[in-house]
């Protein structure tokens, strides 16, 4: 018999939430994890430090204050970066100990050091300050996430070159900034530090920001971007970096287009890839992608039948909230419990920026393409009590509705708590709901949700349809 039902390797979002659902089965669990801390990129360098740094920067800057009292409030006083990154280690400590009480509440086993698969049953756990190990189980979970994609081009070590792990270790804050990559990290890192009041320039190769995004939406985000003082550079890369010996000298960037930007600091957030090297997935006939991604089919099992991975590991969409759901799906595969056979159609995505974009569903773009006829609905939070109160006036729900039937196909937020309000139109979504449903549900009013009734009437309007 196998030491364990199941052996999770990692401790991030996908293996605890992985751990914890075949433990409440009363399944024997172990979670091997090389990190001293638990949680991963979401607790420990990604999700929870970014989000903790956002409202540090939005509370240091006074930028809420901005919206209310029609002033332009500079930082409330010269911010350190000990104020900076106060919050975000209290913050981070406490979801670690949070891990670690919700794996002992279900009695799982951690077992610190590397993991790596010696054949399709048995994890062999290395460390420097504990003998080898060699776990067996009926199951493996890899769920080993990702780290940051560091192009050769960077001399990463320099105080002033990071990647988004480095970025949260700096020792002052940049007199000025460059982002390279305007993806999720490399726009929510932009919008903190220009907050904060450091200008930011960004180089994105790509002609836009975030192309998943409603193209409406997209180009609203980066006015409001600019409108924050980041300087936007699309169509471009960085073809040469030259940093100089003298710590103060600026490091200077040459663009593809020719242009050199001089910076005090250089953020490089130009992708991740998959923790794999070294796991030994391949040898058992498991297949991996250009950047490491496992491949799985859709109950995340892999080509050899008890081997799972789930999370950053498997790539696309690479959230903590989409890990974790992953996690409960090749778990409840594997073991045979629940009826969840695969990962939700419909998916949120909350980016951090400020203001907060988050959608779900489907783009104008991709209904147009699919040939969909679709109304739109547009509520401004500027004519939304709500937003008048707390100062947000450039806020926007955006709803898709289909033509014929108003079912509601697609929800954007942009603004306050725009990740908070899409549930509203997410569970809408999913429950296959029309206008009809938002035209009669009586709202908490003033609320910034009451824009959904407005968005959907304004959709019926356009169709002379508005029986209110
Ligand atoms: C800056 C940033 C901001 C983000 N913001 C958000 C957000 O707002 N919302 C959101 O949903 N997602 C966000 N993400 C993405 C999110 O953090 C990841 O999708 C999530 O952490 C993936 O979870 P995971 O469990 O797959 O991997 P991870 O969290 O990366 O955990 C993997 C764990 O496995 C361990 N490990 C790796 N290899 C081995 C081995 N061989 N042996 C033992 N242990 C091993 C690692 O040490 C790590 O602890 C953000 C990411 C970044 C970088
Ligand atoms: N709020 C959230 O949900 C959240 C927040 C942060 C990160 N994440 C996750 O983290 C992952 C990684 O994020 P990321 O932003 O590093 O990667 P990404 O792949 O999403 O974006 C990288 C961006 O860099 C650009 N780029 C690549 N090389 C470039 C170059 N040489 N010059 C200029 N631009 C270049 C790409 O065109 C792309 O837009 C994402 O998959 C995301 O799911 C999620």
């Amino acid at each position: 018999m196998a030491d364990f039902d199941l052996v999770v390797i990692g401790s991030g979002p996908a293996g605890e939430w992985g751990a914890v659902r075949a433990a409440m089965a009363g399944k024997r669990v172990v979670v091997v994890e090389r990190e001293s801390v638990p949680g991963g990129t979401a607790a420990n360098t990604g999700t929870i430090p970014s989000k903790t740094l956002r409202e540090t920067a939005l509370h240091l800057s006074g930028l809420k204050a901005r919206g209310l009292y029609s002033v332009e409030t500079t930082l409330r006083h010269e911010a350190t970066v000990s104020d900076f990154l106060y919050r975000e280690r209290r913050v981070k400590n406490i979801e670690r100990e949070r891990i670690l009480r919700n794996l002992a509440h279900h009695g799982v086993e951690i077992v610190r050091g590397t993991g790596s698969l010696a054949d399709a049953h048995t994890v062999v756990v290395k460390s420097e300050s504990a003998p080898e190990r060699r776990l067996t189980g009926d199951f493996i979970l890899v769920a080993t996430g990702s780290s940051p994609y560091r192009p050769p081009l960077y001399p990463f070590g320099d105080p002033r070159v990071h990647d988004s792990d480095e970025v949260l270790d700096i020792g002052q804050l940049p007199r000025s900034l460059v982002v390279v990559g305007g993806g999720v990290i490399g726009c929510e890192y932009a919008c903190m530090f220009a907050a904060l009041g450091i200008p930011v320039t960004l180089v994105e190769v790509k002609p836009e920001l975030l192309p998943f995004l409603d193209d409406e939406m997209s180009a609203l985000l980066g006015q409001r971007m600019e409108a924050l003082g980041i300087r936007l550079r699309f169509g471009l890369t960085v073809e040469k970096v030259d940093v100089p010996s003298a710590p103060d000298a600026p490091v200077r960037l040459t663009l593809s287009s020719g242009e050199t930007l001089d910076t005090d600091q250089v953020l490089v957030a130009s992708g991740r890839s998959a923790n794999t090297k070294g796991l030994g997935l391949e040898a058992l006939g498991v297949k991996v992608g250009s950047r490491g991604q496992v491949e799985v089919d859709p109950t995340f099992q892999t080509a050899v039948p008890h081997v799972y991975a789930v999370g950053d590991v498997v790539g696309f969409p690479a959230l903590a909230s989409t890990s974790m759901e992953q996690a409960r799906i090749a778990v409840e595969h594997a073991f045979g419990l629940g009826n969840t056979r695969t990962l939700a159609t419909v998916l949120p995505y909350g980016i951090y920026t400020i203001p907060e974009v988050s959608m779900a569903g489907e783009t104008e773009e991709a209904l147009r393409k699919q040939q969909v006829p679709y109304v739109v609905g547009r509520a401004s939070f500027a004519s939304n009590p709500r937003g008048q109160i707390i100062g947000d006036t450039h806020g926007l729900l955006k709803l898709l509705f289909h033509r014929e039937s108003l079912k509601l196909l697609g929800v954007h937020v942009l603004g306050e708590q725009a990740s908070e309000l899409v549930h509203v139109g997410l569970t809408a979504l999913l429950t296959g709901a029309t206008t009809q449903l938002f035209v009669e549900t009586c709202f908490n009013y003033p609320t910034l949700s009451e824009a959904y009734k407005m968005a959907a009437i304004n959709a019926l309007d356009q169709l002379k349809q508005c029986t209110v």
